[in-house]
């Protein structure tokens, strides 16, 4: 029976190959149940072994390659990135060097190249620790680092890399009236831990107090500004964070996903913190009524939140972004139906591509006459004035606060309709 420490490697590995190899995402791994037989701590233990080797892979490849002929193995390969993270990382090389000799030793397939990880780590650990902050900061893969070069230049793209290098501290968003388990309250409200552990232990989790959110993602809403008793429709609501703000101001809230896994999300979400709303599984394409506002967070690339799931450009080719950019025009179009005359509408990706964005709502104030971009709404405090683009929306990025800790990349406009129909 292996130790502890190489259990979690173990399955590091194997995340590692899923990701890298079949272009799965770590939260489908984990949603399929990757991890389920670990304990919790050694759950945590490969989560983070997993995402500081996907952070660290060009760096780690960087420093392996002298030290391979040939590329071996996926599998073996992994096994050797993710030891030469640790070892980069300050842990102890005899440790390293036996659990990953151990587990490639036992692979059926693999197992004769035991003796070369043996070899190649024991090199690497020579040099590893210093070598290591010589390296440039990785880069992301071409497929997504041309477009964003070309939208925001290369040394914004730059900034961004260093920031989803570092990774990203834990924001949290309060319930009126409630109290942080300690961090730091950030200019827009949210709270920040750096150094916060496991979530579901920290004070006010289980009296719901609070619940994890991203400081960038937690301002669509405070955009909306709903007040109570107003009719909001959160179009693409899980896991729920907008919507239990919608629920904390007071509005009647009607929270619909096409996911009934992810739904059923939202509603634990509810019930830990005490929040209602009505929830509905379904098309967003296919929702009627009038209402007083609507959210619409829509399915996008998600490249806004690289720093938490450097998985994205790794697993992931950017093939699925142009579906993805029609399903927002077409959930543009169809929400705009569902906002009565005189309301509001806000319209948010965690995207960094401006086709998520910036492009999706110059197009809509082409088409629709009764749409306007609410300036106004966006003087909140915290937003500084520079992030407002030209057709009026916020455009957030990861490399802004970066001396904070950075914030996701967002986009987010506030969409007023005429009172009295197409002027
Ligand atoms: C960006 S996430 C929403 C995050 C959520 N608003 C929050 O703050 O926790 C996008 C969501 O859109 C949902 N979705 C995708 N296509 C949809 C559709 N046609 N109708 C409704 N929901 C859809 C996905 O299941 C996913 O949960």
């Amino acid at each position: 029976m292996a130790d502890s420490a190489t259990q979690a490697r173990q399955s590091a590995i194997d995340l590692l190959d899923q990701i890298l190899g079949e272009g799965r995402l770590l939260s489908e791994c984990l949603g399929a149940g990757a991890l389920d037989r670990l304990p919790p701590e050694e759950r945590a233990r490969a989560q983070r072994l997993t995402l500081d080797t996907l952070r660290g892979l060009e760096r780690a490849d960087r420093l392996l390659k002298p030290h391979l002929q040939k590329a071996p193995p996926l599998s073996v390969r992994n096994a050797l990135r993710l030891g030469t993270v640790e070892l980069a990382h300050g842990e102890a090389a005899h440790g390293v060097v036996h659990s990953m000799v151990e587990i490639v030793g036992r692979s059926r397939r693999h197992g004769r190249l035991k003796g070369l990880v043996n070899a190649v780590l024991r090199k690497v650990a020579a040099d590893a620790p210093s070598a290591w902050g010589r390296l440039r900061v990785p880069r992301l893969p071409r497929w997504l680092r041309d477009p964003l070069v070309q939208a925001w230049g290369a040394p914004a793209v730059a900034a961004m890399e260093a920031a989803h290098f570092v990774g990203a501290p834990l924001d949290l968003t309060l319930k009126s009236g409630a109290s942080a388990p300690g961090g730091e309250v950030l200019p827009t409200g949210s709270v920040r831990l750096h150094d916060a552990g496991q979530v579901s232990a920290l004070p006010g989790f289980a009296a719901g107090d609070w619940w994890v959110q991203d400081a960038a993602a937690a301002l669509p809403v405070q955009l909306l500004d709903p007040q109570p008793g107003e009719s909001v429709l959160d179009l693409c609501a899980a896991p729920g964070g907008k919507t239990m703000q919608l629920a904390a101001a007071g509005a009647r809230v009607t929270a619909l996903d096409i996911s009934e896994g992810r739904m059923a999300r939202v509603r634990e979400n509810l019930a830990r913190t005490g929040l209602s709303a009505e929830t509905v599984v379904g098309d967003a394409l296919e929702q009627g009524g009038q209402y007083d506002a609507v959210l619409l967070d829509a399915p996008c690339s998600a490249t806004g939140t690289i720093r938490r799931h450097p998985d994205l450009p790794l697993a992931k080719d950017g093939s699925e972004f142009g579906a993805l950019i029609e399903l927002q025009a077409q959930m543009i179009a169809h929400a705009w139906t569902l906002v009565r005359p005189g309301g509001r509408m806000v319209f948010c990706t965690c995207s960094l591509l401006p086709d998520e964005g910036e492009v999706q709502v110059e197009e809509a104030l082409t088409l629709y006459p009764d749409m306007s971009t609410d300036r106004a709404a966006l003087g909140l405090p915290g937003i500084d004035p520079a992030w407002i683009t030209e057709e009026g929306g916020l455009r957030l990025r990861p490399d802004y606060w970066s001396e904070r800790g950075g914030m996701d990349g967002f986009y987010m406009a506030v969409l007023r309709k005429a009172a009295d129909g197409p002027e």
